[in-house]
């Protein structure tokens, strides 16, 4: 279950070396980079007259390339540089192209508009009139495509470090780098194509795959398919929801244990009125229980910490989420036992881990190593990290899930994908991906409960 690899900019240049170290030379990459992009362009926009703007680096010269396909293709095409080309190859690409190159300033739009400015290498924002005349031009244009990376995003952490337009098409090479996943970077452009240039690109992250489910086995029964335990507080809706999420995640049973009486859950839910936190200990004593949910609905206050030290105390694979991830706080990370699942958003995570460093998925990275639990850092770019430095990446999902109790429904799923696999990155990994499924087919508007009713088709579909 591996998705795209996702490289850093030093971790691209590093693959790339490793090429020419093997003999392919240098300016066939750039012909490679050139003409993959190029054949997606051109599926795109076909003999649409098409403008190319072309930086001073290799950003650059696979503008140029792109532009001599294209134009052999039969597809108007004008190139506009920023400067002269600086490095071997791309002043080889520049070499090749045979028609006349206008400067940036004075370049009129086009139907479609290719940037080719600036890609990994960027190092500072763009110029003012250069990030305006961008704009200009790729607002006036009907089909806009960013070469490797929009001009302007910082390769590593998907910061914007400079104004950068709204792209159709993004054309990673080579491989994915953060910022198409990491926003604000990854909200700058509607499609993502990763177009191969023929080099091995290994890699440790990855952008979220779909996951392989698989049916219960014959022989099944409820309890080898997974005994789930939410413990709720005072607020029982959200834990009944996690609990609702759990029973449609392919686990096999699901108790319920909330200090107040839960609104009507579906019968198939063992639900408990447990008000003393000694009798959480009770309840969770089981043997059989495979997977153990704290945190929605728990509540801050001394009971809800009582209900939480109870389920850390079991000893059963835990998940930890919301409330009880407040409550554990930087002083209380080291009661998380190896193997957990934690599910912070935002402001939980900081909560747990202060102000890491790095982009998200070097923070993520760095949450999972401290509390070698596999930490799900929620978002728009929610990333899944392993201790032992994998992570995942999503792109692309509703929007819509900001709503509110969606979070607990992804615990829930968490909770029940790791009591069917046993396996904390495998089950985060197959979590988020279905909730995010569950909530394309939820469509817009939907509300948290919504995601239950569409689950089954989610896991269905993977099948
Ligand atoms: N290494 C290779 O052979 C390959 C690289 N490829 C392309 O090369 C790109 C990276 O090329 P480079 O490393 O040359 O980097 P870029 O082409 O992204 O630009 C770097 C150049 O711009 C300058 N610069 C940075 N920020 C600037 C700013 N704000 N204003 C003005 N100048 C600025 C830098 O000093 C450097 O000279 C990739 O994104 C990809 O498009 C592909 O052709 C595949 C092969
Ligand atoms: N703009 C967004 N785009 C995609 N997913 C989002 C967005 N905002 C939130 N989410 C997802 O929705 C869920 C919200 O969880 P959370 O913040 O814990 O909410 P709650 O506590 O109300 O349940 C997370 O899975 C998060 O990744
Ligand atoms: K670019």
């Amino acid at each position: 279950m591996q998705g795209l690899p996702v490289l850093t900019a030093a971790a691209m240049r590093a693959a790339e070396q490793a090429a020419f170290d093997a003999g392919v030379p240098e300016y066939d990459l750039m012909e490679r980079a050139g003409a993959a992009a190029a054949e997606v362009i051109w599926r795109a926009g076909g003999r649409r007259e098409t403008l190319v703007l072309c930086g001073p680096g290799n950003n650059g010269g696979d503008g140029f390339v792109i532009a001599r396909l294209l134009r052999g293709r039969g597809v108007p095409v004008r190139v506009a540089a920023l400067g002269e080309s600086r490095t071997e190859s791309s002043k080889r690409a520049r070499g090749a192209w045979d028609g006349p190159v206008e400067s940036l300033a004075d370049a009129a739009p086009a139907a479609q508009l290719v940037d080719a400015l600036f890609g990994t290498g960027l190092t500072r924002g763009l110029d003012e009139k250069v990030a305006g005349k961008l704009d200009e031009l790729v607002c006036r244009a009907s089909l806009s495509h960013s070469i490797d990376l929009p001009s302007g995003v910082a390769t590593d952490d998907g910061a914007l470090l400079s104004p950068v337009p709204h792209f159709g098409t993004c054309i990673a090479l080579g491989a994915l780098k953060p910022a198409h996943l990491l926003h604000p970077a990854a909200d700058r452009f509607d499609r993502l194509v990763c177009a191969d240039i023929g080099i091995p690109v290994p890699s440790a992250i990855h952008s979220l795959a779909v996951p392989d489910l698989q049916a219960p086995e014959p022989e099944a029964h409820k309890y080898t398919r997974g005994l789930v335990a939410v413990i709720g507080g005072g607020m029982a809706g959200a834990s009944l929801l996690a609990a609702r999420a759990a029973a449609h995640s392919g686990a096999g049973s699901i108790r319920h244990f909330a200090a107040v009486v839960a609104g009507s859950g579906p019968d198939a839910i063992v639900h408990r009125h447990v008000v003393a936190p000694a009798d959480i200990t009770e309840a969770v004593s089981d043997k059989r229980i495979a997977t153990v949910l704290v945190g929605p609905g728990l509540g801050r206050d001394e009971d809800g910490r009582a209900r939480m030290e109870a389920a850390l105390a079991s000893g059963h694979r835990i998940v930890l989420d919301a409330d009880a991830l407040t409550l554990l706080g930087e002083k209380g990370r080291d009661a998380i036992p190896a193997g957990a699942i934690l599910t912070p958003h935002e402001g939980e995570f900081v909560r747990l881990f202060g102000d890491l460093p790095g982009s998200k998925i070097d923070r993520a990275l760095e949450a999972a190593r401290l509390t070698q639990a596999v930490v799900i850092y929620k978002g728009p770019d929610s990333v899944i990290a392993a201790p032992d430095g994998r992570a995942a990446v999503t792109r692309g999902f509703s929007s819509w899930l900001s709503t509110a109790g969606t979070g607990d429904v992804l615990a829930g799923l968490a909770a029940g994908r790791l009591a069917v696999t046993g396996d904390p990155f495998r089950a985060a990994c197959e979590a988020v991906w279905l909730h995010g499924e569950a909530a394309r087919r939820a469509g817009p508007a939907f509300i948290a409960d919504d995601l239950i009713g569409t689950l089954p088709a989610a896991i269905a579909s993977r099948l």
